[in-house]
C-alpha cells in the first residue's frame, strides 16, 4: 500500500505519497517535535517529514523500518522517487534558479578587524534563498567564522564596503539586537556561558523579548515549559539543564544542543551554525542534526560552516562553497564536498 503523507497546514505541493509502505498498526502518536494522527493511510504532522522520512537523495533501492511511536511502525521497501514536498535533501536542493524569495544576498562585502584594521574578508558574494541549505567549508583561517559574525554583527570587525540585504533590508543598518529579532540566528564556535542565569530564564526572556517585537503576549514559566518540552526531547536533552546556569559547565557537546534549543526556541529564519560538529560525538551529532532538520520549513534556510562531509551526511545543503582568503572561490553541491574530502584543497583551489 502507498503511505500518503501530508504536511500541515495542508499545502497541496507538500503531499507526496511513498509506495510500498506496509503499515504495522494506527494510533494517536505524540513525536518529539510534532504530534500527529497515525492512521493507516495518512500521516499529518505539524513539521516537515524529514525526522521520520530521512530518505538518502538517490534513487537507489530503499529498505527501512521505520518506528514511528511506541506500537506503530512503518516499513518499507521502495526506490523512491519524491514527487514534491519536503525531505531534508529537498529542502537544501533548491536550485538558483527557483522563484523562492530571496533572503540573505551578499555583495562584494569586504571587512576588517577593528581594532588593526587587518582585512579578513575580500569581497564575499552569497545569494540565499527561502528553504535553501548552504555549506561553506575552507581551510582554517580563510575567514569562515568570520563572515559570519560580520553578518551578525560582531563588534570586533568593521564593514568597509559591499551590501548585505537580509528579508528586503539593510542589514548592515541594523544593530546586532535587530539583527537577531529579525530573524537572524547564529550558533557560536564557543557559546559564551552566563553565570548566573539559569538556562530557562534565559531562553524564555529571549523568546518573549522576541514575541515582544512581533506584537505577542509573553509566555509565562507554565506556558514555555510546554513550548519548550518537545524542543528538549527532539535533542535528547535532560530537563535538568534547563536549571542549570547557560553554559555553565556544559560539555562541548552538551553547549552544541543548548545552541540548537535556543534556535529551536527562537525559530529563525536564517541559522547560521558555525561547526555544530565539533566536539560532537556520533549520538550527539545525529540528535543535533535530526533537530536541525525538524526546524526546517520551505520558509526557513540555514547557512553551516564544516570542515567535515560527515555533516553533510544528515544536514544536505544544495549548495557548498568553498572559501579561500576571504573569498568565496568555487561553488557546488554536496559533490564538492565529497570530492574535498578525498582529494583535498589542493584539487578544488587555487593553493
Ligand atoms: N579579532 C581578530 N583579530 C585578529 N585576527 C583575526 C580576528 N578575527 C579573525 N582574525 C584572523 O582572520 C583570519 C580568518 O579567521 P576566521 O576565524 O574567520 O577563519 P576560519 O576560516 O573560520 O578558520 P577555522 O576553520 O580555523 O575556524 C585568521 O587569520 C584569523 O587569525
Amino acid at each position: 500500500m502507498a503511505l500518503n503523507v501530508q504536511i500541515y497546514p495542508p499545502i497541496s505541493s507538500h503531499t507526496k505519497t511513498y509506495p510500498n509502505f506496509t503499515v504495522k498498526s494506527s494510533n494517536f502518536c505524540h513525536f518529539p517535535i510534532f504530534s500527529g494522527l497515525f492512521s493507516r493511510n495518512s500521516l499529518n504532522f505539524t513539521r516537515n517529514a524529514s525526522d521520520l522520512f530521512p530518505f538518502p537523495r538517490s534513487s537507489s533501492p530503499n529498505q527501512q523500518k521505520l518506528s514511528i511511536c511506541s506500537g506503530v511502525s512503518a516499513e518499507f521497501s521502495s526506490t523512491l522517487v519524491p514527487e514534491s514536498g519536503h525531505d531534508s535533501s529537498e529542502f537544501g536542493n533548491k536550485k538558483e534558479s527557483d522563484s523562492s524569495a530571496v533572503l540573505l544576498e551578499v555583495k562584494d562585502l569586504t571587512a576588517v578587524v577593528a581594532e588593526s584594521g587587518q582585512k579578513i574578508l575580500n569581497g564575499v558574494n552569497l545569494t540565499i534563498r527561502e528553504g535553501e541549505i548552504h555549506a561553506i567549508m575552507g581551510k582554517n583561517g580563510s575567514g569562515k567564522s568570520t563572515f559570519s559574525k560580520v553578518l551578525v554583527g560582531h563588534p570586533d570587525y568593521e564593514v568597509t564596503g559591499g551590501s548585505v540585504v537580509f528579508k528586503g533590508k539593510n542589514l548592515l543598518d541594523m544593530e546586532p539586537e535587530e539583527r537577531s529579532h529579525a530573524g537572524l540566528f547564529m550558533s557560536f564556535q564557543s557559546p559564551v556561558e552566563i553565570p548566573g542565569v539559569s538556562n530557562m530564564d534565559f531562553l524564555r526572556m529571549a523568546s518573549n523579548a522576541q514575541r515582544e517585537k512581533l506584537g505577542l503576549k509573553d509566555r509565562g514559566p507554565l506556558e514555555f515549559y510546554g513550548f519548550l518540552s518537545p524542543k528538549l526531547s527532539a535533542l535528547n536533552m535532560d530537563p535538568k539543564f534547563l536549571d542549570r546556569n547557560v553554559n555553565e559547565g556544559f560539555s562541548g557537546g552538551e553547549k552544541k544542543r543548548n545552541e540548537i534549543l535556543q534556535l529551536a526556541v527562537l525559530e529563525a529564519d536564517l541559522a547560521i551554525l558555525d561547526e555544530i560538529d565539533s566536539g560532537l560525538d556520533v549520538d550527539a551529532l545525529q540528535d543535533v542534526a535530526k533537530a536541525v532538520n525538524g526546524l526546517l520549513t520551505s520558509k526557513n534556510s540555514v547557512l553551516m560552516i564544516t570542515h567535515y562531509q560527515r555533516l553533510l551526511d544528515y544536514i544536505r545543503p544544495g549548495f557548498v562553497h568553498i572559501m579561500e582568503d576571504g573569498n568565496v572561490v568555487k561553488t557546488g553541491d554536496v559533490s564538492l564536498a565529497k570530492q574535498l574530502e578525498k582529494e583535498g584543497y589542493k584539487a578544488i583551489t587555487s593553493a
